[in-house]
């Protein structure tokens, strides 16, 4: 566990973090511009001291202001990869891939990370030569190869363009999905931490106002500022149960005996899916539709019905779908024409269901 614990004084900020987070997984840290961000992982990674604080990976204490402790950078074992690569411009790629080694990496290792990165047609080659994505893959393998306990990643993918941030996307999610250690992750873009991040933590004004695993975040009050009608949506991270014998479609579990039909994934039975459901493309009946072309149509129970905070001509209707929580997106006319109430049994009818494009077949 990533104990944080530290405040520190920024102008008229205040930053106050007190924080236990997951060993293990990306950690996105998401806010405004100017919440604090870069500043409270300069305060992980040793750049910057806080005022007061105390931070520790498991039994191992990298500051303690009160027992003057403050590790520096170099002593905390922790990979840093910024918004611009930082490479040495004299040194090869496989230079600067073994700068943190002394020249002598793990064998084993540094041909997973080449592997992991798909770096290994650029050993030879000067950081000149290289596109921002290229940049950035070597920066993240020379931050792995020193074989960190921590990476912290400040906006990784911000100084490129969309065809270089759509490049280095996947290897990103490879990232994601074989990490061991915790990683966060900044970033002030919602599709990147969507794709990446397993937990998330929100700052504004230096406050923590959000935490914890990234489906709950993302379905709490606090999200709502950042996501548009369009944009709102319900995110579930949901079981495989089985492929469809005849049509490119999968079959996910959303509850006993509920099945979700999406388009086909490449990952077999038992596998969890992460899936992003709009709330514009769910609308409720309360009586079963025969003979619909919609595949998913599930009972539901209205959770809870509000105006929408900022749209007048939409209504937020929270529905429980087996064990989960969908909300959907409906008109106040629809809303008074169904009379719907809290506890209603209804039918969901679901017409799209966004997957990653790595779990898709
Ligand atoms: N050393 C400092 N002295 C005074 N104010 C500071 C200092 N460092 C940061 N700040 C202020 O603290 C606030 C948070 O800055 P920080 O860079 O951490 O935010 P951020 O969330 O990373 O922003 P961005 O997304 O724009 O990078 C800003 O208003 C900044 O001006």
């Amino acid at each position: 566990m990533l104990a944080l614990n530290f405040v520190k004084q920024l102008g008229q900020i205040r930053l106050d973090v007190d924080l236990r987070l997951p060993a293990s997984g990306i950690i996105a840290i998401f806010g405004r511009s100017g919440a604090g961000k870069t500043s409270f992982i300069n305060i992980v990674s040793g750049l910057s001291k806080p005022d007061e604080g105390h931070i520790a990976f498991g039994e191992h204490v990298l500051c303690d202001t009160w027992q003057g402790i403050h590790l520096p950078p170099e002593k905390r074992r922790i990979g840093y990869v910024f918004q611009d690569a930082r490479l040495f411009p004299h040194y090869t790629v496989k230079g600067n891939l073994l700068y943190g080694n002394h020249g002598k990496p793990d064998p084993e290792l540094f041909s997973e990370v080449v592997q992991l990165l798909d770096i290994s047609h650029l050993l030879t080659r000067y950081p000149a030569s290289l596109s921002g994505g290229e940049k950035q893959r070597v920066a993240i393998g020379r931050a792995l190869l020193s074989q960190p306990d921590m990476l912290l990643m400040d906006e990784p993918l911000a100084s490129l363009d969309l065809p270089r941030k759509q490049e280095l996307m996947p290897y990103l999610e490879s990232l994601a999905k074989s990490v061991s250690i915790p990683v966060l992750y900044v970033s002030h873009s919602l599709d990147e931490i969507l794709r990446l991040a397993d937990h998330m933590v929100v700052l504004e004004q230096g406050k923590v106002i959000g935490n914890g695993a990234l489906t709950d975040v993302w379905a709490s009050s606090v999200m709502r500022p950042w996501l548009s009608a369009r944009e709102q949506s319900s995110v579930l991270q949901l079981k495989v149960s089985e492929h469809h014998p005849s049509y490119p479609l999968t079959q996910l579990c959303i509850g006993p005996d509920l099945p979700l039909w999406v388009s086909r994934v490449r990952r077999p039975a038992g596998d969890m899916v992460r899936v992003r459901i709009h709330a514009n493309d769910i609308s409720v009946t309360r009586i079963k539709p025969a003979q619909t072309s919609i595949r998913n149509v599930l009972p539901a129970i209205v959770e809870g019905i509000e105006p929408h905070q900022y749209h007048a001509d939409i209504v937020v209707i929270r529905l429980a779908i087996g064990t989960s929580i969908l909300t959907a997106n409906i008109t106040p006319w629809a809303a008074d024409e169904l009379n719907l109430q809290v506890g209603d049994k209804l039918y969901a009818q679901i017409k799209g269901v966004s997957l990653s494009q790595q779990d898709l077949a």
